[in-house]
């Protein structure tokens, strides 16, 4: 049987009363390497900082080897998005700093973060501050600061996804060469990322992550050779099925039947995105594999995602095994001409965009005037400020495109049109 390393047991957390992690349970186990999937805002980073005991669980516990974590957790070390090098200091002395924390003398020191240097592809960089480093060398030294205290678990929060694709692919390689190699001075990996290709590269096993709040909604094995090809048809469909689990309906999480503009955010997209997706699908005969038209439109699964959310929740596409098919809803309102598809996606966003038809009803019981201020204050109850903020731009931007209403910021006044017909 493998080591357990790390078990996270039924871990709830919220924020501010706002919950974002819901009974999470998994464990991590020895050779092994565990990717966490899932879209901006399921809870990925707080789940990750929650294993390394960087912040503590609202309910549920974290144990390393069988010991309920009470702070920092001994047995992980984090590599950041954002590399987090203190840019005063030199190469080797950033990748000293966790050993001098631990309190290593002097001389193991020097030797162990030079044989780390060296692991890592570092060598001659030694004396050199972040700043005369490219990108993908800061990375280096990211993963150089945390494999130098050989954690039990390394922790990586979207290692790759600030380098150009090139750096990421070379960086990726290495370190799985390296832990192919057995070189990896520790016994497993923990890796957060909304990339599923990435995932399903490096991965033993990948755990998908659903949204408000976060909460496991699948775990799918890889169970394919390394070096893996990513032309393989092996390689496609698990790429496939994850698109699907992260895109399609949660049959065991059904929604309300009248959802919250808490529980159903509106996807952070203008309406003129929405229209290219919808045209897009169209213009390929009404169907479409999503992995296909992300690849060919050179987007990110966080680029491509909410657009396919907000085609969903709007009912112009649906969502069926890693396609996208247009509805007839979606057809008519991409070949109407403008008015009448403004007419189409005003009624859709009326309907089915919960913070519009919110917007909507109060405007018709208000006589046509509220202050915007007034649904900033209701929707500050669910979202942090930014996110209040960025929802009700985005209803904005969907209210005007359908003339439903419009948005006077001298006045902060949102104004019904005259002609829109605001209840269903
Ligand atoms: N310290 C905090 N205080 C308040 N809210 C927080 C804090 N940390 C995270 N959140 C909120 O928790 C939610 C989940 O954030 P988290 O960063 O864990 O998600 P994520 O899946 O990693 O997303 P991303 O890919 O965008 O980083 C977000 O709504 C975020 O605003």
């Amino acid at each position: 049987m493998q080591d357990s390393l790390i078990t996270v047991e039924k871990v709830s957390k919220s924020f501010d009363g706002r919950p974002v992690l819901d009974e999470i349970t998994l464990e991590l186990k020895a050779g092994e390497i565990v990717a966490l999937l899932g879209r901006s805002g399921s809870g990925k980073s707080t789940l990750l900082r929650t294993i390394a005991g960087l912040i503590p669980p609202t309910h549920g516990t974290v144990r390393y080897r069988g010991q309920e974590l009470n702070g920092a957790n001994p047995g992980t070390a984090m590599v950041f998005q954002s590399f987090a090098l203190m840019p005063w200091l030199t190469v080797l002395d950033n990748v000293e700093l966790g050993l001098a924390a631990q309190g290593v003398p002097a001389k193991p020191r020097r030797e162990r973060a030079l044989a780390a240097i060296d692991l890592i592809g570092l060598d001659g960089f030694e004396s050199a501050y972040p700043k005369e480093l490219s990108g993908g060398m800061r990375q280096r030294v990211g993963f150089a600061r945390a494999l130098v205290l050989e954690p039990d678990v390394l922790l990586m929060d979207e290692p790759f996804s600030a380098l150009d694709v090139l750096t990421a692919e070379n960086l990726r390689n290495e370190l799985m060469s390296l832990w192919a190699g057995q070189k990896f001075p520790t016994k497993a990996v923990c890796i957060v990322t909304h990339n599923i290709e990435e995932a399903v590269l490096l991965a033993d096993r990948v755990i998908v992550l659903g949204a408000n709040p976060g909460h496991i909604r699948a775990e799918v094995p890889v169970d394919l050779d390394r070096p893996r090809d990513r032309k393989s048809p092996t390689f496609a469909a698990l790429v496939d099925k994850l698109y699907d689990l992260l895109t399609g309906r949660e049959p065991d999480r059904p929604e309300p039947a009248e959802a919250t503009p808490t529980a159903r955010p509106l996807p952070a997209v203008s309406v003129g995105g929405l229209a290219g997706l919808v045209e897009i699908v169209h213009a390929r005969g009404g169907r479409v594999d999503l992995p296909d038209i992300a690849a060919d439109l050179n987007f990110e699964i966080d680029d491509l995602l909410p657009l396919v959310d907000a085609a969903t929740m709007l009912g112009l596409v649906e969502v069926t095994g890693g396609d996208l098919a247009l509805t007839g809803v979606g057809k008519d309102f991409t070949t109407a001409d403008i008015q009448r598809s403004k007419e189409l996606f005003a009624a859709q966003a009326r309907d089915r965009a919960p913070l519009v038809r919110t917007i909507c009803r109060a405007l018709a019981r208000a006589d046509g005037h509220l202050r915007a201020g007034f649904f900033l204050d209701v929707l500050r109850r669910g979202f942090a400020a930014a996110d209040a903020q960025q929802q009700l731009d985005i209803a904005v931007d969907w209210g005007r495109y359908g003339e439903l209403f419009d948005y006077d910021a001298g006045t902060d006044q949102l104004t019904a049109d005259p002609a829109a017909k605001l209840v269903a």
